[in-house]
């Protein structure tokens, strides 16, 4: 759908990147397109409901997330029962979804992008009936890594690369009892992946199957594996060829539930939500319409 009225929520705070241009751009392209527009920008507080009201007094028919994946799954979040749909300005520091839907990373480029409305239904994940996920969400390894990266108070990719190393060498096995596809299963795994997209922000593919439309997720599970073939499972998933490691197993399903032997930390398209016991996932087919460059 091609859009006439635009909201764009900026987080002035996601990724590394200056800003200052961004309302030049934002008005000269819509203007140029002769597009009705307006601004909002996050505080981090309450930032879900001050957009809803802020939405419910402009009706706008496309709500733009300038920003990062959590930004992005915020808005998506007040997307999914309205006839609203979503536009990225990618601004974060790893912009996963805008990734898989080939929205570049120039703001220009993504701003005309915006006005051809080119637009598919994508699924999400709905997860403990209380969140969504439009991307990746995991359970273990990579999880403990984001929370040691957030407690560095660090940014940037080398210590991205710090964290990823201190967890390696920290990882932990856990066992889980998973039901799905009528059927229930008991393994014992360092990650489990609950997969809509493919590939997480450093380019490492972890789900080769994915398609957002598909009316299915993929649980990912990542078995224990020695620190010595841990390379070859990393240059396999950079390659798209993770599925013929020994140490992954890959289901593709519609829901499924997970009971972790001990409590998991959780997290869901780059935000941590608290550590869990017992996570109930279920696709929600087409849910949220998205524009797109594919
Ligand atoms: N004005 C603000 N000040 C501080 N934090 C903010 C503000 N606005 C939003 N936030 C916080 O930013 C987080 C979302 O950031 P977002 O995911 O968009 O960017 P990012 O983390 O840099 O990118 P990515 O997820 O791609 O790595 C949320 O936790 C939200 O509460």
């Amino acid at each position: 759908m091609q859009p006439k009225k635009l909201l764009f929520i900026i987080n002035p705070k996601s990724g590394n990147n200056d800003k200052s241009t961004l309302e030049k751009q934002i008005s000269r392209v819509c203007d140029k397109n002769k597009k009705e527009y307006a601004l909002f920008y996050t505080t981090g507080e309450n930032d879900k409901e001050k957009i809803e009201e802020k939405q419910d007094e402009y009706q706008a028919d496309t709500l733009v997330a300038c920003g990062g994946d959590g930004t992005v799954n915020m808005i998506a979040q007040l997307l999914l029962n309205s006839p609203a749909q979503l536009g990225i300005i990618p601004l974060g520091s790893a912009n996963g979804l805008a990734y898989e839907l080939d929205i570049e990373e120039d703001v220009e480029e993504s701003l005309e992008l915006l006005m051809i409305g080119n637009s598919i239904s994508m699924d999400v994940i709905q997860i403990n009936d209380e969140f969504i996920c439009l991307h990746l969400s995991d359970l273990g390894f990579n999880a403990k890594m984001i929370k040691d990266f957030e407690e560095s108070g660090e940014r940037g990719m080398l210590s991205y690369a710090k964290s990823f190393f201190g967890s390696l060498m920290e990882k932990k096995t856990n066992e889980f009892r998973i039901e799905f596809n009528g059927s229930e299963k008991t393994v014992k795994a360092e990650m489990i992946v609950m997969a809509n997209a493919s590939s997480y922000g450093t380019g490492a593919v972890i789900n080769p199957e994915s398609k957002l439309d598909d009316g299915t997720f993929e649980l990912v599970i990542f078995k224990p594996i020695p620190l010595k073939d841990l390379l070859s499972l990393t240059l396999e998933s950079f390659l798209g060829d993770i599925k013929s490691s020994p140490y992954v197993e890959i289901y593709k399903v519609e829901k499924a539930k997970i009971y972790c032997k001990e409590a998991e930390l959780l997290q869901i398209d780059g935000e941590l939500k608290g550590v869990n016991q017992e996570i109930k996932a279920e696709i929600l087919q087409g849910a949220l319409r998205v524009i797109s460059q594919k």
